[in-house]
């Protein structure tokens, strides 16, 4: 509900404001957040209950904390009540203390020091295990994220090997910093601009193209932060968050690292929030939501793939994380430090009209050169297996000078779409209209818009035939066509679909950086932010798909993901090369990445972006509707334009008419969406804010499923 609703005092207790307190709510009893005292109440004072419980003698979150949780409900028009729900652990919110004993600690006894990889020779699990626990005690939050699991710690505890610590074996077991080769001259001039920027609000972009060694000046920077006693925040984006990203913080900066994933449980959750909080934690290192964590004494905020998408929320409470970060280091007065290869053009423009601090490393840290991207023509190619003969070609070369190949094709499964070869038939979604993707290994259809899955036909729907053939190709077929065709060398795929187990992503990394497969194959979750050493080349399989797309970020986005698959390859310094197989190799995109790097391209698109005035030049929020019955959703968007168009602040912005999106329908609902753009963002903001009250009220309201997008990242 978009409102707050008021109580009276508890009748001894003195109640805090961001503190939480026990209330009556109809016939329950609540958690609830105070948000703030007033003298007086639009209701009569006999109808107000009184608070039951004060739960917190403190506010749980400092002051500019509260402040940004209020300031971001109201720019993204979401509720108050569900941001600061989204901001709290799951046991706050049901109502119980912080407990910082709750962190699990584990450390080897005397018999696990004994042990050898041949006594564990048949449980691999228990051994990786053991060996990370050599140099020293560990939170079982970050084995978790380590990829080792709550059954294989059992195991190894039953067995007597571990046994659990108090929190102080956690520090003693902290190594010294270990040396790190020194710091390229561009990285020194990086890490001298942001540590003399220390005391106060600013907002850095260190654009550095892919291996430049941008982690190692987030890394020194934060140092002297830790050394003046403060603490640090540090996003990454949902897939960054590997073993190999927290081994190196923990040895670069040799203090304990909080973390906030989701592997963790509810008491884990609790137990990170509230060392952040209280300031015993120095680092806390986490994704998207973790920019709501308390922090005591914050001295710098890091966001690393700033422009990567996963720090917008897609659902409920859509809130951009680097954009409140943004908020966060202006309400706490501290240095926010952006990092990305492929900066968001939102930050460029912020860089372009001076808001931003530009640093930049412009060469790879472990030397060599930024591989080239060369387009292969496909239509000039006899095409025998996935990957046309020239790609072939220097596959083998590649192998055979034993380093690593890897492969990307964003589409997953097998094939996406099966077809009856005697009549034209193909299985489709009745839920989306929209083909099934085959699933070979699964055995089974699965549509990638509703994730409704059934069984693979053996016949055609339509004819009865059985001829059903696959078409088109996925990450499942491509892996199996280059097992065959490369047999001596193990290939392994990565996407969303091997790596469902819970700690198998982190487990498939891991393999890969020791050299265990030489051909990778994988969607982007293999292609961003990686630092495999041994690939040297990259082959881009398809992407002639994503060069149609109406969406207008579409050309920032494969710029981005292009840029940051093609840095996968030589980054130990050795020379590398980039093959990208397209049947339009004239395409504009195509041709300035060959030719161009990231900014040049980017600047182009920013150009075009400012004469279209979209933004970063522009504001735009969408109002989305959905139901089973069309008419429902344009009469609802009807009338909620007719409200927009007769506000008060109507005449800044520009109201689009409502219209269906481009997929229309999703798992059975209709899809609409009414678009609002303005030259800034403010005057959508009170349009919005003036207006939602009443287009809430509309009966319709409650019939159609509808949210606000503010600086929505899809517009189609
Ligand atoms: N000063 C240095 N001297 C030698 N090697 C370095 C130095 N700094 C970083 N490296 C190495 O360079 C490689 C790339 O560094 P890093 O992964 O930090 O790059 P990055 O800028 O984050 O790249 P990306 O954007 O592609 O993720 C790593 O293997 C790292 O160990
Ligand atoms: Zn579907």
């Amino acid at each position: 509900m978009r409102r707050i609703f008021d109580y009276l005092p508890h009748p001894q207790r003195q109640v805090v404001v961001g503190g939480r307190v026990r209330v009556p709510f109809g016939r329950r009893m609540m958690v609830g957040v105070v948000v703030g005292e007033s003298d007086h109440s639009d209701w009569p004072v006999e109808q107000l209950k009184a608070v039951d419980e004060v739960l917190d003698q403190q506010p749980i979150w400092p002051q500019s904390l509260l402040d940004l949780l209020k300031w971001a409900g109201r720019y993204y028009q979401h509720p108050i009540g569900e941001v600061l729900t989204h901001a709290l652990p799951k046991k706050m919110r049901q109502g119980e203390q912080p407990n910082s004993a709750d962190i699990e600690v584990w450390q080897l006894t005397d018999a696990g020091v004994a042990q050898d990889a041949q006594s564990t020779k048949r449980a691999p699990k228990q051994w990786q295990l053991l060996e990370l626990l050599k140099a020293g005690a560990q939170e079982r939050a970050t084995l978790s994220a380590q990829g080792v699991t709550g059954a294989t710690i059992q195991a190894v505890a039953k067995k007597q090997w571990i046994e659990s610590a108090p929190l102080s074996a956690l520090n003693e077991s902290l190594s010294q910093p270990s040396n790190q080769p020194p710091a390229t001259r561009e990285q020194s001039i990086a890490i001298t601009a942001l540590c003399s920027r220390l005391q106060g609000f600013s907002v850095s972009l260190l654009e550095g193209i892919t291996g430049s060694g941008k982690t190692r000046v987030y890394l020194d920077v934060m140092s002297q932060v830790i050394e003046q006693g403060k603490q640090v925040l540090v996003l990454v984006p949902e897939i960054g968050l590997t073993p190999q990203t927290l081994s190196r913080f923990r040895h670069h900066l040799g203090v304990r690292i909080g973390l906030v994933h989701s592997g963790l449980n509810d008491s884990e959750r609790l137990a990170a929030w509230q060392a952040a909080r209280t300031g015993e934690l120095p680092v806390l290192l986490g994704t998207r939501s973790a920019i709501f964590t308390p922090m005591a004494n914050l001295g710098l905020i890091v966001v690393d793939e700033e422009h990567d998408g996963s720090y917008k929320q897609q659902d409920g409470f859509r809130y951009q994380a680097r954009d409140l970060a943004v908020m966060r280091a202006r309400n706490e007065q501290v240095l926010l430090l952006l990092g990305s290869a492929t900066p968001s053009f939102e930050s460029l423009a912020n860089v372009e009209a001076g808001r931003y601090q530009h640093l930049t490393l412009s060469e790879r840290a472990a030397g060599g050169q930024l591989p080239k991207i060369a387009a292969i023509d496909m239509r000039q190619q006899v095409m025998t297996g996935p990957l046309s003969a020239p790609i072939v070609k220097a596959m083998e070369q590649h192998l055979q000078a034993n380093n690593q190949v890897l492969v990307f094709l964003n589409r997953r499964g097998f094939a996406p779409v099966l077809l009856c070869h005697e009549c034209g038939w193909f299985a489709e979604c009745h839920r989306c209209n929209r083909p099934f993707t085959w699933h070979k290994g699964f055995r089974r259809l699965v549509c990638h818009h509703c994730q409704v899955e059934r069984p693979v036909p053996h016949q055609c729907d339509s004819c009865g035939s059985t001829q059903l053939v696959p078409v088109g190709q996925g990450t499942e077929q491509l892996e199996e066509a280059l097992q065959e065709q490369f047999p001596d060398y193990p290939v392994v795929r990565i996407d969303r679909d091997s790596t469902r187990r819970k700690d198998a992503f982190e487990n498939l990394v891991a393999d890969i950086q020791r050299g265990h497969y030489r051909i990778l194959v994988g969607t982007q979750m293999l292609a961003k932010g990686h630092d495999f050493v041994d690939v040297t080349l990259v082959v881009i399989a398809d992407v002639d798909g994503a060069l149609f797309s109406s969406d207008f970020r579409a050309g920032e986005r494969m710029c981005q993901l292009l840029t940051q698959v093609s840095g996968r390859a030589g980054r130990a310094g050795q020379q590398a090369q980039v093959l990208l197989q397209t049947h339009y190799p004239d395409h504009p995109w195509v041709q300035q990445l060959q030719t161009e790097g990231y900014q040049q391209v980017a600047s182009a698109l920013l150009a075009e972006r400012k004469q279209a005035q979209l933004p970063p030049y522009a504001a735009i929020a969408i109002i989305r509707a959905e139901a089973n019955d069309e008419t429902k959703v344009a009469e609802f968007l009807a009338a909620a334009e007719l409200v927009l168009n007769t506000a008060a602040q109507r005449h800044e912005v520009i109201v689009m008419p409502p219209g269906p999106c481009a997929m229309v329908r999703k798992a059975g609902r209709y899809r609409w969406q009414l678009v609002l753009i303005a030259p800034q963002k403010a005057p959508i903001q009170k349009l919005l804010t003036e207006s939602l009250g009443e287009i809430e009220s509309s009966k319709l309201a409650q019939v159609v499923r509808w949210h606000v997008d503010v600086d929505p990242h899809d517009t189609v």
